[in-house]
């Protein structure tokens, strides 16, 4: 592995889309492949290296990977304008391979908001979010000229207006349920009554968004904007949604004589964490979308829409692998067995906090000989292993039941791929653990994007002592 300064931003690679698994299995970005001695090499970085040089617990994120994302989104879509969602994972080096690829962010908090603005991401290319955008929120938004806000209760309808004028009206599109159940898990689901956000439209009370957002002058109504969840392989749901929010778009027609110009359709695509889970491509997403959009308009006589959407886990989640090393082996009296690591539930909370699934590999297991020849290898005999974290809760367990070479023992190195979306994003300051590494890999280089969180980061924060 080459060692290269850090750079500020991140360089197009010409990289190609493989929605097809790579050579180890799908969940794997497509650039990897076995290096020597059990290795396997990411973006063209050995990942063994890696976290030699860089420490473990490690997250590598393979740039080629997210761009070539990127570019099949805009392929299968190109009227479309596709809105990167910041909450799956940002640093300003993905912001600024967002806006090198074309994409728009969608953020949601004042949060990355800035760190956009920080990277110099161009406002007007950002769209907001939140159920409870505080007025700062909406004051720095405007300040900042973003390009659009999605309304999200009644409160900041004239909150809003009341921070821009006529003549200088802020873009809004208001956030809609269709009543369309989707996701992963019901804490993702949010095209539904009864959760927290958006307004029904079964209710009426997204009728009556509209029409208090049309009764303020500084305020463009642009849109409607529905999100459905998070995960989701079937592009059923969102055919549905197509058919309620255009019904929707023909009875404001009716209703105020205005026809909206744009309709969101949210994230949501679903991605594959193990080997052979069904995933939802962006070729596949549009051919569910948009002809359904363009028959369901038709029949309303209503105009195309300029479609958006906001894909977060799609692009980021398949370009990073985890990197953690064993620090102990435990095997129970009732036959199970456990392989303790570094991180944990600090750094990947989805499994502690939704039930997800994820495939595990050891790497660096070159074949050993023995008496009867070849033993104890990578390739060799596996058991079932519960891969655990270092933190104080019986559920804090990255992968149940993984199979891993049965004399798995401390000092082995573990991967874990599909890695890339709300792993570092929701990851925590828990037993003060401190936050993984980020580094990048591209054309067999690799460089530090954002450092290890260490104690002396919590220490900095406490103003007391
Ligand atoms: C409004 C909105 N847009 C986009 C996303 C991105 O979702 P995903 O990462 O599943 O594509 C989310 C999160 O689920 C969201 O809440
Ligand atoms: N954090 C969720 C996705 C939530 C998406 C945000 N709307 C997950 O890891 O699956």
């Amino acid at each position: 592995m080459r060692r290269v300064p850090a750079m500020t931003t991140l360089t197009a690679p010409p990289a190609p889309f493989r929605p097809a698994a790579g050579p180890l299995g799908s969940p794997w970005p497509a650039s990897a492949v076995p290096g020597p001695g059990g290795d396997l090499l990411v973006g063209g970085v050995s990942l063994r290296e890696a976290a030699e040089r860089f420490g473990t617990p490690l997250y590598v994120f393979d740039e080629g990977e997210a761009r070539a994302r990127a570019r099949a989104y805009r392929r299968a879509l190109p009227e479309a304008e596709v809105l990167y969602a910041a909450k799956a994972f940002l640093c300003t080096a993905m912001a600024d391979l967002v806006a090198e690829e074309g994409l728009g962010l969608d953020v949601c908090s004042a949060g990355e908001l800035r760190l956009a603005a920080a990277a110099g991401f161009p406002a007007g290319r950002i769209l907001l979010h939140g159920n409870a955008k505080s007025p700062d929120e909406l004051r720095l938004a405007r300040r900042l000229g973003v390009g659009r806000i999605v309304l999200d209760n009644l409160a900041e309808i004239p909150r809003l207006a009341a921070l821009a004028t006529p003549d200088r009206p802020q873009r809004v599109l208001v956030r809609v349920l269709p009543g369309v159940a989707a996701g992963h898990h019901a804490a993702v689901r949010t095209g539904v009554d009864g959760q927290k956000f958006g307004f029904s439209i079964a209710s009426g009370e997204a009728a009556e968004a509209v029409r208090r957002t049309l009764a303020q002058p500084a305020l463009r109504l642009v849109g409607l904007h529905c999100h459905l969840g998070s995960q989701i392989t079937d592009p059923a749901p969102y055919r549905t949604a197509v058919d309620r929010l255009v019904e929707l778009l023909a009875r404001i027609r009716d209703e105020h004589a205005v026809e909206l110009p744009e309709l969101d359709l949210g994230g949501g695509h679903g991605v594959r964490y193990l080997p052979g889970d069904p995933e939802l491509t962006p070729a596949a997403f549009a051919a569910a979308t948009t002809a359904r959009l363009a028959a369901r308009c038709a029949e309303h006589a209503l105009a195309v829409p300029k479609l958006l959407i906001e894909p977060g886990r799609a692009v980021a989640a398949p370009a990073a692998v985890a990197l953690y090393r064993v620090l102990a082996v435990k095997h129970t009296a009732e036959g199970r067995a456990f392989a303790a690591v570094d991180g944990g539930m600090s750094d990947n909370p989805r499994p502690a906090l939704y039930g997800s699934a994820y495939t595990v590999r050891v790497l660096g297991r070159a074949p050993r000989l023995g008496g009867g020849g070849v033993v104890g290898s990578g390739a060799g005999p596996t058991r079932p292993f519960d891969v655990v974290g270092c933190h104080c809760e019986a559920g804090d367990v990255l992968a149940r039941d993984a199979p891993l070479p049965a004399d798995l023992r401390p000092g082995d190195l573990l991967a874990v791929p599909a890695a890339g979306a709300y792993q570092l994003a929701m990851a925590s300051g828990y037993n003060l653990v401190g936050r993984p590494a980020l580094v990048a890999a591209r054309d067999g280089r690799a460089r530090l994007l954002v450092r290890r969180e260490t104690v002396d980061d919590f220490l900095a924060r406490e103003t007391g002592r």
